[in-house]
């Protein structure tokens, strides 16, 4: 039995609580929101972000940040992207040398281009920071249905002690050292993921989903590899793996928005129309500026930030990406 820190308390924290409980640990799971806390508490449910997935009497939930740090075995960070470096700080002065932080969020900050793991590594130097992502809807695990997911660390031990507490016979946990690979895969399908949902939307069908989802993990490779991460992750189910549950499920909250602005919301009103944290809406600048900075060619990315920021009609882009000049679908294979 492990003692563990759940930081954050939205749908993925609470649905990675209940799997670390069901496993036997002993769970302390933190939030900001003071009557998230009192919620959590009084129902051992989360009645907004997920509900009828009731939690273990064993989980404590507190709003002091400390309680889920101090002499933890492990810390989970849940918190969105958005909040992750704000957290980070607050978490730092209480985390000791050596103590593991796993990120599990999916983002790409913005203003730095950085990944999260890399925002942790800045703002805690004492923590050995890993990451854990994968095709892992939190309504689905929270009820037990089969899902595997990736732990990714520099060091073996640390990626096989997080699979290790993790596993069990509905939640298999598998390990990679591609912590790059892993996190730019699972922050970046959320941005094609507001395609296939604007395609949704305009009333396509699963051709053009289909498409999306292929030339969608041809960018990202194409990005990522240049980064230095390797092609074997992105087919991987932190890559093509994610990538299909996002742009297929009914659970995904980036889906649902694009498909909500292809039926002609703002960006601003299917946001609030979703409720919970829209991810790709704030890796999708950050995704371009990269195309831009390692001069990569990501036209699905370069899309979806028109929809997004520049008000061009969903419909528009499909058009635009249809009629690009005419290739061939694989650059480096060569004519007879
Ligand atoms: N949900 C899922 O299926 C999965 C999500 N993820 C990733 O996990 C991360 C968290 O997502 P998810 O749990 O779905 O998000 P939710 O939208 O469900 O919850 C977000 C949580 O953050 C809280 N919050 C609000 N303000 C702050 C703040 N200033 N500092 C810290 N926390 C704050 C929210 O409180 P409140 O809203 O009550 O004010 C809420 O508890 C995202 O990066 C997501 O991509 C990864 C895999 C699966
Ligand atoms: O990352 C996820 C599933 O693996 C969750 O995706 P959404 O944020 O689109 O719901």
């Amino acid at each position: 039995m492990y003692k563990i820190g759940m930081i954050g308390a939205g749908s993925w924290g609470i649905a990675l609580s209940k799997v670390l409980a069901d496993n036997g640990h002993h769970v302390v799971v933190w939030s900001i929101v003071e009557e998230e806390i009192q919620m959590l508490r009084e129902h051992h449910e989360h009645l907004d972000k997920l509900p009828g997935v009731k939690l273990p009497d064993s989980i404590e939930f507190t709003t002091d940040i400390s309680q889920a740090i101090r002499e933890m075995d492990l810390i989970v960070l849940a918190v969105p992207s958005v909040f992750t470096r704000s957290t980070a700080k607050r978490m730092a002065e209480y985390v000791a040398k050596g103590q593991i932080i796993v990120c599990v969020a999916k983002g790409i900050e913005e203003d730095t281009l950085m990944t999260l793991s890399d925002i942790v590594e800045q703002e805690i130097p004492a923590a050995t920071v890993a990451v854990m992502c994968g095709p892992s809807h939190a309504e689905e695990v929270g009820i037990g249905l089969p899902t595997t997911v990736v732990a990714g660390a520099h060091k073996r031990e640390t990626a096989e002690k997080i699979q290790d507490i993790f596993m069990n016979s509905v939640f298999r946990v598998y390990t990679s050292p591609d912590v790059l690979g892993m996190e730019l895969g699972g922050s970046l399908k959320n941005v094609i993921a507001l395609a296939a949902g604007m395609a949704d939307g305009l009333g396509y069908g699963d051709n053009t989903k289909a498409a999306l989802i292929t030339r969608g993990i041809a960018e990202l490779t194409r990005l990522a590899t240049k980064m230095g991460a390797c092609e074997e992750t992105l087919s991987g189910l932190t890559g093509i793996g994610d990538l299909i549950v996002t742009c297929q499920s009914r659970h995904s909250r980036n889906r649902k928005a694009g498909m909500l602005m292809g039926q002609g919301m703002t960006m601003e009103e299917a946001t609030k129309e979703v409720k919970m944290v829209v991810e790709g809406i704030y890796s999708a600048k950050a995704a371009l500026a990269l195309a831009k900075k390692y001069q990569v060619s990501m036209p699905i990315i370069e899309g979806v930030n028109r929809v997004l920021f520049e008000n061009e009609k969903a419909s528009s882009v499909v058009e635009s990406l249809m009629m690009r000049d005419k290739k061939s679908e694989h650059s480096t294979l060569e004519w007879e």
